[in-house]
């Protein structure tokens, strides 16, 4: 994660038109995609014709999610980057065709796996980022060992299933204890993260944030801004803390 933000991933009004509204993803080359703040867009129960987000976060609990990206890309204007959350047993066995299918990176749930280390090397080796992903009841130094493999933790906060569920705001100190630890690490929470549950998970240290429901039901530009900015300002606000405390440090060091 950049220790200087910028401004995350546009949202551009594309040539294409999707159902009512038209929207373009950068593609993941565009030099506007470094910054630290990511909002994705969880698309279990979307209309997908009014997509808007910096990613795309596709939840998959079955064999077909491969032919939605497949289907995706053929229907964007711009090649998405495509997260999947892969709520599914044996991750193993979708690495390849997730990959050949154009998925970007691929976030499995460490519960769900009893070899993490070469599940990480396969999808590496089939040309993916690796995301890795804890359910609320497993505690985040279960997670730990691996946070210098990965190039995300997603620290889920609902119960993984289904979308629209409560935010779960017990999951914060998951979140801030990553962020402490794993200073430059992408850190994303999935479940419930909306206009007035953002603000804990953007303090807390989240910089990638997966959104559906809400997003769906409302605006999704103005959401989609409301929660970006957020994010921005808490890492904004955390680079200062740094800052300043390492100023703090020298002249103590110095006297
Ligand atoms: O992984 C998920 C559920 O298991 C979804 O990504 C998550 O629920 C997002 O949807 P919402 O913002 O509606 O909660
Ligand atoms: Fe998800």
């Amino acid at each position: 994660m950049d220790e200087v933000v910028g401004i995350g991933l546009l949202v551009e009004q594309s040539p294409r038109t999707h159902g009512a509204q038209r929207y373009t993803y950068l593609n993941p080359n565009d030099e506007r995609r470094a910054s630290g703040c990511k909002i994705g867009l969880s698309i279990l129960n979307s209309d997908l014709a009014s997509l808007g987000a910096d990613y795309l976060h596709l939840d998959a609990f079955c064999s077909q999610h491969h032919l939605l990206v497949e289907s995706l890309q053929n229907q964007l204007a711009q090649d998405p980057f495509f997260d999947m959350h892969m709520m599914v047993s044996r991750p193993e066995q979708w690495v390849k065709p997730t990959a050949v299918a154009g998925a970007n990176q691929y976030t499995f749930h460490l519960e769900a796996t009893e070899n993490p280390a070469a599940l990480i090397k396969d999808i590496r080796e089939n040309g993916m980022k690796v995301g890795l992903a804890i359910k609320p009841g497993t505690t985040v130094e279960y997670l730990a060992p691996w946070a210098h493999q990965i190039d995300m933790a997603l620290v889920m906060t609902v119960e993984a299933g289904f979308g629209g569920q409560k935010f779960m705001e017990d999951m914060m100190p998951k979140v801030h204890w990553l962020r402490t630890q794993f200073p430059s690490l992408d850190i994303e929470v999935d479940g419930g993260v909306d206009p007035d549950t953002i603000h804990k998970c953007a303090e807390a240290g989240a910089n990638v944030i997966v959104s559906g429901s809400v997003i769906m039901s409302e605006d999704p530009r103005s959401v989609i801004n409301l929660l970006r900015n957020v994010c921005l300002e808490a890492a904004q606000k955390r680079s200062l803390d740094r800052w300043n405390h390492k100023e703090s440090s020298v002249s103590a060091y110095e006297i």
